[in-house]
């Protein structure tokens, strides 16, 4: 499967503050991790390889198909030291290290087609999002349709439909041609509709008039441009421009510190939002989010329609910091939605704030995933810059489920690349993620409760003995806890519910697979350790910690709640 490059040892030694490499000093960290690349003579390094090569085939899975004559390359991050300590055979029972941080990946003009969506799954693509801001019903649902067709054929891989609203987002209008504007000129924004000119451009937004002050900043594309605000009339908003540039056609307007006036979910929302009930999509990921009050409005609207949709609420909005707590509370997760965000509020509070709303849905159990600029020039250049790959670094250790690629996948030039250069920085930084030690503190907010108690000691247990987890759900619960517990193995989540197992995929840690529940527990756990050594996730003989709890146990008569250690 596509998020397999290298085993366990990495985690173990590299960051066990007990093993034999105490501290990642850059010597150490590159003698012990890198093989060089160009040795003729016999290094430890090219050992290794010789020794790899007369062993069994180890468990290394292509990331993507043009990955598979590279395996040398796999190999960059093994633990030479251990290899050589180690008696033949015994590394490679340990446990296979799966990336834990999952990707959502914009579909667009660049990746919209049945090889693209194809190739995006097998790179490492967890959660598909289509932006409704741009594009039609017609070629969204051909998107829907594609991934839905990816996830049927495909035996151990599942992508998640993420639905995102457009809001109500202020843009400029269409002008006939792009207007050039320099610092110190007078432009005009006005609500009258279809006026493109010079220097002066229609506002969609009818309160643009009301919501804005002398004085206030208007930030174009999130601050590409911006413009100060010096005078108002009854239709029309006469600013000079501060930082100027290249105006096009329906551009995005903020106010700095302001939220515009307008409802989170317009009636083109509600359209949308139809359009995602009427196929099942996994998430909505809804703009502008102010309040708790919009969230419980479109969950009261699902149930009603009987959609069992999740609720992700974008954190972009000046007006949304005070009520953190409250909208969060009411979602199922957030996204640091950081464009509009460092539009709307100063672009210093951005990464203060992401760390914020990372460790409030962490400390409900609630999906948080980064999101905006990820790889931005790797829209038009094949790599990234290093401020870029510390970025995903630094949402990776903060500890968000999922991190976001946009226009890169969405009309970029390089989307495959991205989402390699995604998935290498974060399985890299999550190796240097202590584990083995006991789960955050959450177990103590939850002690009474028979679930979080089986959750905490899984996890515990797991961790000791470093093992995978395999639970078995039929809501979701159990594995969403377990992930919020972050155990330092994978959760191998079994559900008889495909709806459930698309829905786990943005969890971080969290690898859901769908097989059919016997009335026989004893039956059903052998079928999915089975299934585990026949897809190469499990090996013969390696230990796993096998959880069955939760809300609505599974087989009440025989096993209402166990943690059980077997081998596969
Ligand atoms: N379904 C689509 N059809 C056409 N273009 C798309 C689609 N989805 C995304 N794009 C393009 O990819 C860009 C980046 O996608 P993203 O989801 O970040 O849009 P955005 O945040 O609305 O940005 P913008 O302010 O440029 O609209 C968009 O600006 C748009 O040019
Ligand atoms: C993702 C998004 O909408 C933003 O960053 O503003």
């Amino acid at each position: 499967m596509a998020q397999v490059v290298a085993t366990r040892s990495i985690q173990t030694s590299l960051l066990c503050p007990n093993s034999r490499s105490p501290q990642l000093n850059p010597s150490t960290l590159a003698s012990r991790v890198f093989f060089p690349r160009e040795n003729n003579t016999t290094t430890s390094a090219s050992r290794i390889v010789a020794m790899r090569s007369a062993r069994a085939e180890p468990e290394l899975i292509p990331v993507s198909p043009e990955d598979v004559p590279k395996r040398v390359e796999q190999f960059e991050h093994v633990d030479v030291q251990e290899l050589l300590d180690n008696p033949v055979g015994s590394m490679w029972s340990k446990p296979i290290v799966r990336r834990k941080t999952k990707i959502v990946c914009t579909i667009g003009p660049s990746t919209n087609t049945r090889e693209m969506i194809w190739k995006l799954a097998e790179a490492g693509m967890n959660v598909a999002r289509m932006n409704m801001s741009h594009g039609d019903h017609a070629s969204h649902q051909r998107v829907i349709d594609l991934v839905k067709e990816y996830n049927a054929q495909s035996k151990d891989n599942v992508i998640a439909i993420m639905l995102d609203t457009k809001g109500p987002e202020v843009r400029s209008g269409d002008l006939p041609q792009p207007i050039m504007l320099t610092s110190g000129q007078e432009f005009t924004f006005t609500i009258r509709r279809g006026v493109g000119s010079a220097d002066c451009v229609s506002v969609n937004y009818d309160d643009f008039v009301n919501d804005v002050e002398e004085n206030d900043m208007l930030l174009v594309d999130g601050g590409m441009m911006s413009l100060m605000v010096k005078s108002k009339t009854e239709d029309s908003v006469k600013c000079v421009v501060v930082d100027g540039g290249e105006l096009k056609s329906r551009r995005h307007l903020n106010v700095r510190g302001k939220s515009a006036t307008l409802p989170s979910i317009t009636e083109k929302d509600w359209d949308d939002i139809k359009f995602g009930v009427d196929n099942k999509v996994d998430f909505y990921a809804v703009s502008f989010v102010k309040d708790a009050q919009v969230v419980h409005e479109l969950k009261n609207y699902l149930q009603s329609c009987g959609a069992d949709i999740h609720v992700i609420v974008k954190i972009e909005s000046a007006d949304s910091i005070p009520n953190l707590h409250s909208i969060i509370t009411a979602s199922d997760g957030a996204m640091v939605a950081r464009g509009d965000l460092g539009a709307e509020l100063p672009i210093e509070e951005v990464p203060l704030l992401q760390e914020e709303i990372i460790r409030i849905c962490r400390s409900m159990g609630k999906a948080v995933i980064v999101a905006t600029n990820m790889l931005e020039s790797m829209i038009v250049h094949p790599t990234p810059t290093r401020a870029e790959v510390s970025d995903i670094a630094i949402a990776v250790r903060e500890g968000a489920d999922a991190v976001m690629l946009s226009g890169e996948t969405a009309h970029g030039k390089f989307p495959l690349k991205a989402v390699k250069v995604m998935h290498t920085v974060a399985l890299r930084t999550e190796a240097t993620i202590s584990g083995g030690e006991m789960p955050a503190n959450l177990g103590q907010a939850f002690k009474n409760h028979m679930s979080e108690m089986f959750a905490y000691h899984a996890t515990m247990m797991s961790n000791t003995l470093g093992t995978s987890i395999v639970v078995f759900t039929r809501t979701g619960f159990m594995a969403t806890l377990l992930s919020h517990y972050r155990p330092s193995g994978t959760i191998f989540a079994f559900t008889n519910e495909k709806t459930i197992q698309q829905r786990l995929a943005v969890y971080q840690g969290v690898c859901p697979i769908y097989m059919q529940f016997s009335e026989d527990a004893e039956e059903t756990f052998s079928n999915a350790l089975a299934l585990l050594r026949k897809q190469g996730m499990v090996k013969e003989g390696e230990e796993v910690a096998l959880l069955q709890s939760g809300r609505q146990p599974i087989w009440r008569f025989q096993s209402t709640h166990n943690i059980q250690v077997r081998k596969a």
